[in-house]
């Protein structure tokens, strides 16, 4: 099922702190910063926070700038994002700010805290409580803030526990970090990140820019997901695949795919394309496969990515690429596209990697992307 692309923005101290431990909120952004979270706001669908910070800080989440609102208005999206509101106990206060503010609130919560929750903000027309089951469930809430309040970006501002579950269970797109310039050194205080599990691997830095006196830091988590669950970073390493593809030389007889293969900790070992380097046959995922050392212990925990599901039969080389990804001991498969019929009926590298013991990950809402440049041979639909 898919998910809306998840951003976390926090403003942090030196020392990692998110707030001091004070009655009133810590301003760690800026008047620059502040205006620059409010853009992000503006180009978000929905705005997440944990029950903790609506308590500690008063928090509005509304998009201040006149002219941002009236943008969104121009472009057809309601003047103010959706505000999410995550908790366990359902112990809110109806008389917050956050109620009384903004447009629509949607409310996630256990079977346990939604009668208090219901209870709290009963005859309010523009929050809805919806239980996800005896524990929250992270995935639960992205799939249906996706399916039925049709989110695409979700902004998370905080607080601490809840991006600290978000990027520790790979489902964090992105990380926007601000720090301020300032040592709040009260061991108390709240930290943007607790301790426990966390994907392996360094995040990928994407931007650096000061804002006033803060620096702004933007990073990537890259680390593949394990199992058949998908991640965020495969969701990243996926969309590469497919704009690889793109850059296949044109063929009127085979299918042009991009393939990444990923180590664990989320270092790029090899990418590919098909046809590439003058090779009129060449497959994206033997490719990308060639260029490792097969001896390389990285192979055995790597995921590979392909636009296409690897083949399971072809008649220009010996072993298809379903069995080189065996062979090369990798136990771990994203893609985007189920092979069709085109040329090879009935082709299934997925059925050939599983029963070998590899997990594969389909994620269909990238086929659009895998098909793109493909259309010549698919006559009209895939
Ligand atoms: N500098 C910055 O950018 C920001 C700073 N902050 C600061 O962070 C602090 C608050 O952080 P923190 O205390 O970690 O609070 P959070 O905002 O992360 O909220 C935690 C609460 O959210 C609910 N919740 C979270 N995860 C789950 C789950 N898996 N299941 C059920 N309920 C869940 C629970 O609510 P319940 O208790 O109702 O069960 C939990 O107590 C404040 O001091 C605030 O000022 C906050 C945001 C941004
Ligand atoms: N203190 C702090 C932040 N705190 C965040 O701002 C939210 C309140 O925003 P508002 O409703 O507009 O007042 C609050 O819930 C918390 O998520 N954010 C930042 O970018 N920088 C900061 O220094």
């Amino acid at each position: 099922m898919p998910h809306p692309y998840v951003l976390l923005s926090a403003a942090v101290s030196l020392d990692g702190c998110l707030d001091d431990t004070g009655p009133e909120r810590l301003l760690l952004s800026g008047p620059e910063d502040f205006d620059r979270v409010d853009e992000v706001r503006a180009a978000s669908d929905a705005i997440l926070i944990g029950a903790g910070t609506l308590r500690a800080d008063a928090p509005r989440l509304v998009v201040r700038s006149p002219a941002r609102r009236a943008e969104r208005a121009a472009a057809g999206r309601p003047e103010f994002p959706l505000k999410v509101l995550v908790t366990g106990s359902g112990d809110l206060d109806p008389a917050a700010a956050f109620w009384g503010t903004g447009g629509r609130k949607a409310v996630y919560t256990t079977d346990r805290g939604a009668p208090r929750a219901q209870a709290a903000l009963r005859g309010r027309k523009d929050a809805d409580v919806v239980p996800v089951g005896p524990e929250l469930d992270w995935r639960a809430v992205l799939e249906h803030l996706y399916a039925v309040h049709r989110v695409r970006r979700l902004m998370v501002e905080g607080g601490g526990s809840v991006h600290t579950q978000l990027l520790r269970s790979g489902l964090a797109d992105e990380l926007q970090l601000a720090v301020a310039p300032l040592v709040v050194g009260d061991p108390a205080a709240p930290r943007l990140f607790g301790p426990g599990a966390y994907p392996p691997g360094r995040l990928r830095l994407e931007e650096t820019r000061p804002v006033g006196d803060v620096v702004l830091a933007r990073y990537r988590p890259v680390a593949p997901g394990a199992g058949p669950l998908a991640s965020a970073a495969d969701r990243y390493w996926l969309e590469l695949a497919c704009e690889l593809a793109r850059e296949c030389p044109p063929s009127g007889t085979a299918f042009s795919v991009g393939a990444v293969v990923v180590a664990e900790d989320g270092t790029e070992l090899a990418r590919g394309h098909s046809r590439e380097g003058g090779d009129p046959v060449v497959h994206a995922e033997e490719a990308a496969l060639a260029k490792i050392d097969p001896s390389d212990a990285r192979l055995s925990a790597a995921t590979v990515y392909s636009s296409l599901e690897p083949c399971a039969r072809r008649a220009s080389r010996p072993a298809p690429c379903a069995r080189l990804i065996l062979a090369a001991g990798v136990r771990r498969v994203v893609t985007a596209w189920r092979e069709p019929d085109t040329f090879v009926p009935g082709a299934d590298g997925s059925g050939v990697l599983a029963a070998g013991g590899v997990d594969v990950v389909l994620l269909p809402e990238f086929q659009d992307l895998a098909t793109a440049p493909n259309g010549h041979l698919l006559g009209g639909s895939p």
